[in-house]
Order: structure tokens, then sequence, then C-alpha cells
């Protein structure tokens, strides 16, 4: 079956044999060159609703590790923006690099930060998750460069828990977890048509890029880097390098909110 990951044999070179999808229009993360976006003044302020009694997990998928939010009801919300109608998140997760000279998905300028943080949402005129995932409105993802600085303890609570969930298929309850505190103050974003970064690489992703970082310290960025893809009774890999490069623009335009 699909089995994919960040290596040399099944890593993102190799993903478009598995899913041809991979080499389509509207392929994600890209290069943000800022000088090329466009303004739009059309472009609604974000409003991210979170509630924290919605989360739920916390769990090593193997491929990433992801906190899990209650979905079945309009708590924890995004709405403006870009995106029309009500969007619910369901989870977050990161990438990261092996080291800090790299890691993030999107970049800017080609320049690469040492991590990036997915805020995965889903659009509520379609059933489930699921549904919306194969829908070209489907999803929005926030994504949030984690640039090297002073430790932010806004992420401590987060990486204090991944001690639990060290190798593929741990999951732990995680409750109580307010996500915006992860936001920077600005909400100015970059926006385009894109898809998941990961198979199957579903074209219905809007993504929605935040132009302020959060800050990260590099002990805080190996706290990352002792997780594992491997599961336990397998041989230990390293969870680092779960970033997929940027991918052809293909003429898609990139707005911008802000002048
Ligand atoms: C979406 C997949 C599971 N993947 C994701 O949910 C996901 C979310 C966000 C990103 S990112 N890095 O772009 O923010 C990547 C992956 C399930 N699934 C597997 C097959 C499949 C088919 C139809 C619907 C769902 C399906
Ligand atoms: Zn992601």
């Amino acid at each position: 079956s699909h089995s994919w990951g960040y290596g040399p044999s099944d890593g993102p070179e190799k993903w478009c044999d598995g899913f041809p999808v991979a080499n389509g229009p509207r392929q994600s993360p890209i290069d943000i060159i800022p000088g090329q976006t466009s303004y739009d003044s059309t472009l609604k302020p974000l409003k991210l609703k979170y509630d924290p009694s919605n989360s739920t997990d916390i769990l090593n998928n193997g491929h990433s590790f992801q906190v899990g939010f209650v979905d079945d009801v309009d708590s924890s919300t995004l709405t403006g923006g870009p995106i029309t109608g009500i969007y619910r998140l369901k989870q977050f997760h990161f990438h990261w690099g092996a080291s800090d000279d790299r890691g993030s998905e999107h970049t800017v300028n080609g320049i690469k930060f040492p991590c990036e943080l997915h805020l995965v949402h889903w659009n509520t005129k379609y059933p489930s998750f699921g549904e919306a995932a194969s829908e070209p409105d489907g999803l929005a993802v926030v994504g949030v460069f984690l640039k090297i600085g002073a430790a932010n303890p806004r992420l401590q609570k987060v990486l204090d828990a991944l001690g639990a969930i060290k190798s593929k298929g741990k999951q732990t309850t995680f409750s109580n977890f307010d996500a915006k505190t992860l936001l920077p103050c600005s909400l100015d974003y970059w926006t385009y048509d894109g898809s998941l970064t990961t198979p199957p690489l579903l074209e219905s992703v809007t993504w929605i890029v935040l132009k302020e970082p959060i800050s990260v310290s590099p002990t805080q960025m190996g706290k990352f880097r002792s997780l594992m893809f491997s599961g336990d009774g397998e041989a230990p890999c390293c969870m680092q390098d779960n970033y997929r490069p940027p991918q052809p623009l293909k003429g898609r335009k990139v707005r911008r909110s802000f002048k």
C-alpha cells in the first residue's frame, strides 16, 4: 500500500509514483516571493476563534505529531480572510529540519525557516473533514513560520508532552490547550490555492501563510527532533526533515492582505 515518508526511497521525489497529483496544477508548498504578490484590498481580516476546551489529544502519526480538536461543533473556527463560510479547526501539527537552517515547507524569497506550524481547518458546508478534504474549497490551513530566537513559552506545553508520544502510533490526552497562544501579534497573511503537503496531496487547501513568525529556541528545536518516525520495535529513526520542498507555482497568483 501507499507507505510514504521523507527518506531517499519513500520521500517527496517518489510520491508521484503512488500519488500522481504530486505533479498537479495547485501543489503545495511554494516559495513566496513578496515582490511578486499582489495586495488585495477586498481580503478580509482573519478571524480565528479557538476554544481551549476543544483540544483532545496529541498523537505521533509517524510523519509529524498533531494536536487534535473536537470538531463536531462550531466552537473553534476560522472565518474571514480569503474564505467564505465557517471552517472548523481539526488539528495542528508542525514540520521541521534536522538542523536550524531548514525545516519549513513554505519559503520566503527562498529562505527556509527551521520549523512551520500548520493549523488545519475544514469547510462546514461539507458533512465531515474526510469529505471536505477532497473538495477544491474543502480545507483552509493557516501556516506560521517559527524562527530561531528566545525560547517561546507558548510552545512549552506542547513540547513537554512529546516525551509521552516518542514513537509512531503513540497518543495521549492533551486538554485545555489554547491554540490562539501559538499565533503571532500580526495576522497579516499571504494566500493562494494549494494542496496538502503530504500524500494524498489533495488539491483542496486554501493556504493562509502569516507574514510574522513566532520564536523558537535551539533547545526547543531539539525537543521536536527527539521524536521518532519509527514505532516501538522498529529500527529507531529520528523524526526530522519532515518537510516537502516548494513546488512549481504553475501560474497561480499569491495575494497579500497587507500593503
Ligand atoms: C487527508 C488525509 C489525512 N491528511 C491530512 O489530514 C493532512 C492535513 C494537513 C496537511 S498539511 N501539511 O498540508 O497541512 C497534510 C495532511 C486522509 N486521507 C487519506 C486519503 C484520503 C482520501 C480522501 C479524503 C481523505 C483522505
Ligand atoms: Zn503540514
